[in-house]
């Protein structure tokens, strides 16, 4: 299908292009720079076609900003910005013009869409400027990082980390320190039970799977365990993730605000304030690693052992490099895995078919509660589809961003110039009853091929389930996705397959539905408390 796609958007770009020139853009920004203008060779099949005239993105609908801030601000979508997806692409259809601040965006909901606009990313996508980010960086002298650095820089670094992050046999030498911070994970989650009044809640079940996330990567990272899920939590731990939620939470505003208000508003302050204990705690883990490395005699590179090694061993990025790497790598591990996590194990809690199913399989594959390999969690459909199905209604990047600097990008009808900001809203597409039958229930059992309840005398409707590849891209797709997919896969696997080994899981008594909010991602709007039984 993906070939396919590709095909029709070279298709596309092979028409000619004729866009009546305008003096002044329509859209301020639209069409600044770039010819309005773009003629393209007529090549075989393309000159078959009659000539078409490619519109241009003045001529989409899309609200002002004034009407934005209307939603944002009093309708209060700023914290449900996953709705407003779904509001404006029912409002505009699937593809509109908007305004978020100093950024004009071309907002993309519809999986054909989408998938025409990551076909024409070039070789170096650039997700979106982050201004904010980059004078952070530049006002500490650090590196720019992946996220920050853009073009065959940011191509160079993305080349020294994929080979041991991104190749699943080379992410499975991650397994056995991954299995002992799950280990952690149960004892902690042991503790936490038998303690509460009802000897069975787990409070705030996501903030303990931040720090198995953290511990997680951290694990990966140095090689070295932190004992965030102990007692006593080391400061800088709790250090990190309290920056992790400030950061995520003023980013999307300090962008928003005129430089002269930083004198009065203490937003870019705090903002200032989040990077510098991210960077600080990571930078002085680096160093204690760096120092017992240092210290012991034949340890001296080749690339072996865990993650930070290999990095240092590989002379490929400075050291400042390094520092923001492990940074943004440790960035990464905490909110996601975590809060996907804690969604999957609420619908499981309310779905009891779903979790005997998913306990039997996990029970079948690896009997007596002994720990899965990862070969062994390949034979687990049902585990994996749970954890799917999650991310589909639970995308926590919950719309991606694509800036195409290279080239041109033609969309439908639609030409826009280089530099466009393209909003790929994830979540609107995986919530679309086009794609996905029922949109908002868990289903694990969608993603197991020939299963359907429309079958017809015992046997199933082929592609009843069937959906666009592009309607379900939670990490992202192409050479920008997301580096810590394995890593994060493995890590939710291993802790999903071993917790319903152990116990049987329920909502707390009389605990309402929790609805998904926006800040910076998608995560639960507010604590998800369950009962965690053991299995007989
Ligand atoms: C449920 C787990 C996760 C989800 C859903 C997720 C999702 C994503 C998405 C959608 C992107 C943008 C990709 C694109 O633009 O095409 C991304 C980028 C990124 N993710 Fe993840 N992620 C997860 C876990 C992790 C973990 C565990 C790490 C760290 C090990 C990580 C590190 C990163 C980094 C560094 C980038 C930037 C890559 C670049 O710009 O080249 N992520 N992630």
């Amino acid at each position: 299908t993906m070939g396919g796609c590709r095909a029709a958007a070279a298709g596309a770009l092979r028409l000619t292009a004729f866009c009546t020139r305008t003096q002044r853009p329509l859209w301020p920004g639209a069409g600044t720079g770039a010819s309005v203008w773009a003629r393209r060779s007529l090549s075989e099949p393309a000159a078959l076609e009659p000539r078409r005239r490619l519109k241009t993105a003045a001529e989409l609908p899309g609200p002002s900003w004034f009407t934005t801030l209307y939603w944002l601000f009093i309708r209060g979508y700023g914290a449900r910005g996953h709705l407003l997806q779904c509001l404006q692409k029912r409002r505009y259809g699937p593809m509109w013009r908007s305004r978020f601040g100093p950024f004009q965006l071309v907002n993309v909901a519809s999986p054909r869409l989408i998938a025409q606009v990551i076909q024409q990313e070039g070789r170096y996508p650039v997700r979106v400027e982050l201004p904010h980010w980059k004078e952070y960086r530049d006002l500490r002298g650090q590196a720019y990082g992946l996220h920050v650095e853009s073009g065959p820089e940011w191509h160079r670094i993305r080349s020294v980390l994929n080979p041991k992050m991104l190749r699943p046999r080379e992410v499975s030498v991650f397994a056995p320190v991954v299995q002992s911070v799950v280990d952690d994970l149960l004892a902690r989650l042991e503790l936490l039970r038998r303690r509460s009044p009802d000897g069975a809640t787990v409070p705030d079940l996501a903030a303990e799977l931040y720090k198995f996330g953290f511990e997680g990567i951290s694990a990966v990272l140095f090689e070295t365990r932190l004992g965030c899920l102990q007692e006593e939590i080391p400061t800088d731990t709790l250090r990190f993730i309290t920056a992790v939620n400030d950061m995520l939470t003023l980013s999307d505003l300090v962008v928003l605000l005129p430089r002269w208000s930083r004198r009065l508003l203490p937003f870019w302050r705090r903002f200032v304030q989040a990077w510098d204990d991210l960077y600080g705690v990571a930078q002085k883990l680096v160093d204690q690693r760096m120092a017992e490395l240092a210290a012991q005699p034949g340890n001296g590179g080749g690339g072996e052992g865990m993650y930070l090694t290999y990095l240092l061993s590989s002379d490929r990025l400075s050291r400042a490099e390094v520092y923001i790497s492990v940074t943004e790598l440790m960035l990464g591990g905490v909110d996601t895995t975590s809060n996907t996590l804690s969604w999957a194990l609420y619908h499981l809690a309310r779905d009891r078919p779903a979790q005997n199913r998913l306990q039997a399989e996990v029970d079948s594959v690896c009997p007596d509660r002994r720990p899965p390999s990862t070969q062994q969690l390949g034979r687990m459909p049902y585990l994996r589809a749970v954890i799917k199905e999650t991310l589909r209604l639970y995308p926590v990047v919950h719309g991606n961003g694509r800036l195409v600097s290279e080239n041109e990008v033609v969309v439908d009808e639609f030409w826009f110039p280089k530099k466009t900001q393209f909003h790929l809203c994830h979540y609107a597409a995986s919530h679309d009853e086009e794609e996905f039958v029922a949109p908002e229930e868990f289903l694990p059992q969608r993603w197991l091929q020939l299963e359907s309840p429309s079958s017809h005398c015992g046997r199933a409707t082929p592609g009843f389930y069937r959906h666009h590849p592009y309607s379900f891209i939670p990490f992202g797709v192409g050479v920008r996705a997301c580096v810590g997919k394995r890593l994060a896969e493995m890590e939710m696997h291993l802790a999903l397959s071993r917790l319903m080994q152990h116990y049987n899981v329920h909502p707390e008594v009389g605990s309402p539905l929790i609805e998904p909010k926006t800040r910076t991602l998608l995560i639960p709007s507010r604590p998800i408390n369950l009962r965690f039984l053991p299995r007989a």
